[in-house]
């Protein structure tokens, strides 16, 4: 979609800012470039809207060579958002998240609807805020305001130039997960500028690690995190590179353990036979919908008599399957929890604990060395390791 083709921007004062850049965005994907200040992030970005023209070689957005288009047209074509929003100071939130579609000669009804519609998507009540002006806003608000006016044309690209940078790292999480949930409805094909590789990683479906004036590494962020391609990268994701890997390696059905499951209203004495069996110490118990509802241990079902129901303890601590596992170690740690039940939509389908979680990143980290799929990788050779 966003295809970049040899591309270098000389400064007219000699300053090679990039160099011999290749590099294809695909559609839909959202491509973070991460890199130290002056690296040449933005003179990237901005050569995709004709901000800045390349000195040598060719960019194309949609097959289409962007030298040929129009910068007013190619922008329209683009949202763009920026750390300094760039809203007008003096027009109210509706009519700033309106700007393009009033641009583009929408009827007032339409655009204002468009931007109700999209300030809502981005989780500002238009009644309570689409009359203020923009310093009445938060930071966090008004960056949202930002990505609001970026999609109210319903642009197939978005350019985003650090655009949660100059909020508190609260609010910035915050904006992340809200965009994430907003990027999986639309598919929009992103490029996205940070110097926090947290950022990119948690972001970018792949990242560009940038060195100066070029790309260092092009490649999915648990690749980047697991198999660094150069001291240099390995030195800029930071020696914490592990523990950044869990957040972006997800709960796969095969990590998980299967103990036997019991329902509310099996009689214990059915229940502590069911243990016995598969040799556990507790069996998690589910209700009549097979839904999760807890667990229940050996040592009460076989002491006790009557159902389940009246002994089973209630589970708080689980998550949907293709959650990081950084998450699911934070949900064990919160909940104190020894184990975790993983859900795919309301179906149980199985528990992770610790020492699956650990075998599941080290065969993460395997399958990557080797290019295969996670699954593909035997888990006897880390349980002996
Ligand atoms: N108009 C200009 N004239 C000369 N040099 C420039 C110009 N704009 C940028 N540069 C230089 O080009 C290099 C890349 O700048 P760029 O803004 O693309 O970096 P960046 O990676 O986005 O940095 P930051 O994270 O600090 O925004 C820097 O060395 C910068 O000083």
């Amino acid at each position: 979609m966003i295809r970049f083709e040899n591309v270098t921007k000389r400064y007219p004062d000699g300053t090679v800012a990039v160099e011999g850049l290749s590099l294809e965005v695909a559609e839909g994907e959202l491509v973070t470039l991460v890199g130290p200040s002056g690296c040449g992030k933005t003179t990237t970005m901005k050569m995709v809207n004709r901000l800045i023209e390349p000195t040598q070689g060719r960019i194309l957005v949609a097959g289409e060579d962007i030298a040929g288009v129009e910068p007013v047209e190619l922008r329209r074509r683009m949202g763009y958002v920026i750390q300094q929003t760039g809203l007008f100071p003096h027009r109210t939130v509706l009519d700033n998240t309106a700007t393009v579609p009033h641009l583009l000669g929408w009827p007032k009804a339409r655009r204002r609807e468009r931007a109700r519609e999209l300030l809502d998507l981005v989780g500002l009540d238009p009644a309570v805020f689409g009359d203020r002006y923009p310093d009445q806003l938060s930071g966090g608000q008004r960056q949202r305001v930002g990505v609001a006016r970026a999609l109210a044309a319903d642009p197939p690209v978005l350019l985003m130039d650090e655009p949660f940078g100059a909020v508190d790292p609260v609010v910035r999480e915050h904006l992340q997960t809200e965009f994430l949930r907003l990027q999986s409805r639309l598919h929009k094909t992103v490029l996205f500028v940070t110097h926090d590789i947290e950022e990119a990683v948690r972001l970018g479906d792949r990242i560009a690690v940038y060195g100066e004036g070029r790309i260092e590494q092009f490649d999915r962020p648990a690749t980047v995190l697991g198999a660094p391609a150069s001291p240099y990268v390995a030195d800029f994701v930071g020696a914490d590179r592990g523990l950044k890997r869990l957040s972006v390696t997800p709960i796969e059905p095969g990590d998980l353990e299967e103990p036997p499951t019991v329902h509310l209203s099996d009689r214990l004495d059915k229940a502590a036979r069911r243990m016995a069996a598969a040799g556990a110490r507790w069996a998690v118990v589910l209700d009549d919908a097979d839904e999760l509802h807890g667990w229940v241990s050996a040592g009460v079902v076989e002491a006790q008599e009557g159902t389940v129901a009246h002994h089973a303890r209630r589970m708080e601590a689980w998550l949907p399957l293709g959650s990081s596992l950084k998450q699911a170690f934070s949900t064990m740690l919160q909940h104190d929890a020894g184990w975790i039940a993983v859900l795919d939509g309301d179906r149980f389908v199985g528990v992770l604990t610790p020492s699956r979680l650990h075998a599941a990143l080290r065969r993460s980290i395997d399958a990557d060395a080797r290019e295969v799929g996670r699954t593909e990788v035997e888990l006897e050779s880390i349980e002996s390791s």
